[in-house]
């Protein structure tokens, strides 16, 4: 059994007008996607704004309300409230965010931020409390002097590395990680990456790692899903992404990943030209009349892609997917 099963997810979120405030239509952030986290590895749900990521996560963590489908975890179905309750789910699944001055109360300490989740979860005396604290603050590189400051006296990464203690201070099985690294600089990027692996190695979590850049999702993820205006486009390993990519919109993100190589910039920018020129030649193909996904058809065991089914067919033939 996986650590999470996600079935058929739909969140619908909806829009009211006129004078009596009725619901006249809904947007659909969410509309019907499936995927499975294994215990101890990282998932990479990767796609462009407003493709329903973040909605995905909170669903997850339960702090959106789902429209319909399920969420498994130890065998219940977690949109369930009474479920989440009774599993004590809040423990078992934690959130980081993005943005770690805004989800990291600027009136509190650190030793309080980090020490939150551990007064609501465990009943540890005010000495065990510190010692936990001060180990969680080693673990994610931070001196102890770090306990009285505030937030905002700390840089970007350093902020997500509070979010990290915290999040895993209750020893979680699965944090969702909402676009951790997206507001920071590329070097310090790779250092809160790097720490987020040990943290794994540790304390053997899994990670729903969300992204808008298939870039940064390539170093952490086992298995990645593309998400699409609410619907996945394509779900395969690391390898079949990145080396077998079937989906024009996944082509087209792997296109967009920046280029660090001085002399391969140049060729980076035409083949990033020319792969936009064959999405909007192709793009009908892709998409159904209404311009959505069509439903994920298996390539390979591991390797779903939203096709037709004559075209899954035809890009098979043409040796884009090793069967
Ligand atoms: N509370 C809400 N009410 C109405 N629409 C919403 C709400 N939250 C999100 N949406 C809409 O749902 C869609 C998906 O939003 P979501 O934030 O999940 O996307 P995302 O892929 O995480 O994008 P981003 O990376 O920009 O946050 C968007 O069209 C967004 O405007």
């Amino acid at each position: 059994m996986s650590l999470i099963e996600i079935k058929d997810l739909k969140v619908h979120y909806p829009i009211r007008s006129g004078f009596w405030n009725r619901v006249t239509d809904s947007v659909k952030a969410v509309d019907g996607i499936s995927f499975d986290i294994e215990a101890g590895e990282t998932y990479g749900l990767v796609g462009e704004s407003g493709s329903g990521k973040s909605t995905t996560g909170k669903s997850v963590v339960g702090l959106e309300k789902v429209t319909s489908g399920s969420i498994m975890y130890k065998g219940k179905d977690i949109t369930k409230k009474s479920n989440r309750k009774s599993l004590d789910y809040n423990h078992d699944v934690q959130m980081i965010f993005q943005d770690s001055l805004s989800s990291l109360n600027p009136r509190k300490r650190i030793e309080d931020i980090i020490a939150e989740p551990l007064r609501n979860f465990e009943h540890l005396s005010k000495d065990e409390e510190k010692l936990r604290v001060l180990q969680l603050l080693d673990i994610v590189g931070l001196d102890a002097d770090a306990l009285y400051k505030y937030p905002h006296q700390f840089s970007g990464g350093q902020r997500q590395r509070i979010g990290v203690a915290r999040a895993v201070a209750t020893n979680p099985k699965l944090i969702i990680a909402d676009e951790p690294v997206s507001a920071l600089d590329l070097s310090v990027q790779a250092q809160v990456l790097n720490f987020m692996k040990k943290i794994q190695r540790e304390f053997g979590i899994s990670y729903l790692f969300i992204s808008h850049d298939l870039g940064v999702v390539r170093h952490m993820c086992n298995n990645i899903a593309i998400m699409n205006n609410g619907r996945l486009v394509e779900i395969g390993t690391r390898e079949d992404i990145y080396n077998h990519p079937m989906h024009i919109y996944t082509k087209r993100l792997l296109a967009a990943i920046p280029e660090t190589n001085v002399s391969r910039r140049a060729e980076h920018r035409a083949n990033r030209l020319k792969v936009e020129e064959v999405y909007r030649e192709q793009q009908d193909k892709y998409y159904d009349k209404d311009g959505l996904a069509y439903p994920l058809v298996q390539i390979t065991p591991t390797h779903s892609v939203a096709l037709p089914e004559d075209l899954a067919e035809q890009l098979k033939h043409e040796g884009e997917v090793q069967a």
